[in-house]
């Protein structure tokens, strides 16, 4: 048996509100891999597009101006860092109005484009591997990464999290909310929110936070075992 682990890529990705963040930074940690929020990157650019006004609801504006801003994500899983331009992003990105202008943004082929090679780099210089988070890293950024999980969860359950979490706010108003941006994450043209074929779906409307993350962590952990024995009886016997 090798004493070295294996770098390993695992790819998360699922609607808003599935979990898709507090799990992959979970797991992230337990397992010691690097991290990626992919759904903060396209937030940095969204807020840099209003903080330069930028129309959102104009794709050729947007397009002509995707390769302006500089995008560096921190992936260390205890501490996730976002900057734009040298300024830290980590509170503005979160506001309800980047959130109500995220997908219109992220439609457009030149921001995803710039985004997706900005991602793969991130991923390929992680040296003991990453869990990277998102809406189309399986199917597109990361197609083959060595797992791919599809989270879901009802959307009634999301609201319900979601509304905990901004404490005060109308559950039904979240839940139309983040239908309504699924809805856009969904049918775009470009890389739309989806489960690939190859990805093990996770329910996550009746298992609580730690249930997740321990599936998940089951679920890397045997993928790394297959990985291991098939590269022990590909290698010839030792003499
Ligand atoms: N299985 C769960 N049970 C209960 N609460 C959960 C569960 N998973 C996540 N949460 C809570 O739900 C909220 C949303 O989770 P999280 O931000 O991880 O989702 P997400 O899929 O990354 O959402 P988004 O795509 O909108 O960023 C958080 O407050 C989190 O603590
Ligand atoms: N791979 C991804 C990740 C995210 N998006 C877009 O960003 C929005 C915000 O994502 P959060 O995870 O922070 O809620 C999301 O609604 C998508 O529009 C994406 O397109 N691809």
């Amino acid at each position: 048996m090798s004493d070295t682990v294996e770098s390993v890529i695992v790819a998360i990705d699922g609607p808003s509100g599935t979990g898709k963040s507090s799990t992959s930074r979970a797991v992230a940690a337990a397992l010691g891999l690097s991290y990626l929020d992919t759904g903060a990157q396209y937030r940095a650019i969204t807020w840099w597009m209003i903080s330069n006004g930028v129309d959102v609801q104009d794709p050729a504006a947007i397009a002509t101006a995707a390769a302006k801003p500089a995008i560096v994500s921190g992936t260390d899983p205890a501490n996730p860092t976002i900057t734009v331009d040298g300024v830290d992003v980590t509170g503005p990105i979160r506001t309800p109005e980047v959130t109500s202008k995220v997908s219109a943004v992220s439609a457009v082929p030149e921001v995803r484009a710039r985004i997706t090679e900005l991602q793969r780099s991130i991923a390929s210089s992680a040296a003991t591997g990453i869990v990277v988070e998102g809406r189309d890293i399986g199917t597109t950024v990361l197609p083959d990464a060595d797992l791919k999980i599809f989270l879901t969860a009802s959307p009634e359950a999301r609201a319900a999290r979601r509304s905990g979490e901004l404490k005060g706010t109308d559950v039904a108003a979240t839940k139309e909310a983040l239908v309504k941006r699924d809805a856009a994450d969904s049918s775009r043209k470009t890389s739309p929110l989806a489960k690939a074929d190859d990805a093990v779906e996770v329910d996550t409307t009746d298992l609580t936070l730690e249930q997740v993350i321990e599936c998940v962590v089951t679920l890397v952990e045997e993928r790394r075992c297959a990985t291991e024995n098939t590269e022990n009886t590909e290698k010839p016997a030792a003499r």
